[in-house]
């Protein structure tokens, strides 16, 4: 893995979320976009060399508010940034990690993703991602 990528934080509200973090990170929003796919939007925050991403959910019965409805709002994956996802993938895959998808998909902010299953990792959900070029 090459860095921490992005820290991806569920959030009910982004019109809400949005002020607070640009107060606590005293940095501005620089990038807002929908995810279809994922049915959320997605706010951005650079940090260093890594990332917040906000995400509220766009629809009811999304991934992002079934995880708020069991647990609140807060942090809900860790991206790891990987030079080669597909490579990576077979590796994780033969290490015995339970990848949720069989090939890359495309994520927000111009990248290929893949989730891990947090059950094999310590309850942690993990996002692969590699920046399309
Ligand atoms: C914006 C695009 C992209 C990017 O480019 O950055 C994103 O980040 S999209 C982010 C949203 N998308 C995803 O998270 C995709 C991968 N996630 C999934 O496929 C699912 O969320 C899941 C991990 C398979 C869980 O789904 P499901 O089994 O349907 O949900 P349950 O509510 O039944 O949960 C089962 C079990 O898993 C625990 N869980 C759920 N989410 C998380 C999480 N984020 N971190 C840790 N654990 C999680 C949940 O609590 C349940 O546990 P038990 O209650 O103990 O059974
Ligand atoms: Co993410």
């Amino acid at each position: 893995m090459l860095r921490v990528e992005h820290i991806g934080i569920a959030v009910k509200s982004l019109d809400i979320s949005i002020p607070l973090f640009e107060k606590l990170l005293n940095a501005p929003c620089y990038k807002q976009e929908v995810i279809g796919s994922e049915q959320v939007q997605t706010a951005f925050f650079q940090q260093g060399e890594t990332k917040i991403e906000l995400l509220e959910s766009m629809l009811p019965g999304s991934i992002i508010e079934r995880f708020i409805n069991k647990r609140g709002e807060g942090i809900h994956h860790i991206a790891f940034e990987v030079a080669d996802i597909k490579a990576e993938m077979k590796r994780l895959s033969e290490e015995g990690f339970t990848l949720l998808q069989q090939e890359p998909t495309l994520g927000a902010d111009n990248k290929l993703v893949c989730f891990l299953h947090p059950k094999t990792t310590n309850g942690v959900l993990i996002e692969l991602c590699q920046e399309i070029k």
